[in-house]
């Protein structure tokens, strides 16, 4: 193949343009509040799915929320490295720390001793910075029920759950539960999920840069 004749857009700034227009044009932003709606594009850029928004569900105020916590210096607690490792931290208003404790070497034995998995363990870590922290979960269902385990045990709340743990099994129970929690909450309904969704609802709150 001739290489002159491969057509791509190569600018980078306008790979982003285009597609943030096109996922405005075809997505339904309608019925969300405008913080809502940057997040949800932003959702949409990383995972490709106009229809996403139609399983979007939000707390009233979570972007405020998680946006003001993130401005106090709040920690960003992820379930999974691949969370932790989409978080653009230029976009981060106050040189947030980024925390995951899936490696801890103290995560398996915890594991063992509650009858859990690895990432529902490495939430046992967390321990006080938890306490007004962003908590981002993109992967593990069981994460995210573990969270809200520790909270009913009297651990502190976070300030805001981006609960988006993809999957068959558990995925869309952990979402219905954190919906139905008190906490302020931003989930995907149903088995869609990921890091690299939650990884961009993270970076839409963090700064209003596109
Ligand atoms: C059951 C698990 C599921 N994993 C999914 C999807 C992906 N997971 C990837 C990777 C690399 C990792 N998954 C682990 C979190 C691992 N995955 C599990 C567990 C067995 C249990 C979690 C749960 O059910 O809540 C979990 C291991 C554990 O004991 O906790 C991971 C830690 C495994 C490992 O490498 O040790 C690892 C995360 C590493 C990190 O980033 O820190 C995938 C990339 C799959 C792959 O490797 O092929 C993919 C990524 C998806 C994403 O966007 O994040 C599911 C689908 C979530 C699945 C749970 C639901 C289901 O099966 O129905």
């Amino acid at each position: 193949m001739d290489p002159a004749a491969i057509e791509y857009v190569r600018d980078g700034a306008e790979i982003y343009r285009r597609s943030f227009a096109t996922i405005r044009a075809e997505a339904d932003l309608a019925g969300l509040p405008a913080d809502v709606a940057r997040v949800a594009v932003r959702m949409i850029h990383a995972c490709g799915m106009t229809d996403l928004v139609r399983d979007l569900d939000h707390a009233p105020g979570v972007v405020e929320a998680a946006r003001e916590a993130l401005l106090r210096g709040a920690p960003i607690l992820c379930d999974a490295k691949m969370v932790a490792a989409g978080i653009t931290r230029r976009r981060l208003p106050a040189d947030n720390e980024v925390v995951c404790t899936l490696d801890d070497p103290r995560v398996p034995s915890i594991a063992d001793l509650i009858g859990n998995t690895r990432s529902a363990a490495a939430l046992d870590l967390w321990g006080d910075r938890l306490d007004g922290a962003v908590v981002a979960i993109g992967n593990a269902p069981t994460a995210l029920f573990r969270l809200l385990e520790l909270v009913a045990l009297g651990a502190p709340p976070p300030a805001a759950v981006i609960g988006v743990p993809v999957g068959f099994i558990g995925a869309a129970e952990s979402k219905e539960a954190l919906a139905a929690s008190d906490l302020p909450h931003l989930v995907v309904r149903g088995r869609r999920g990921g890091s690299a969704m939650t990884a961009a609802a993270v970076n839409a709150i963090a700064s209003e840069e596109e």
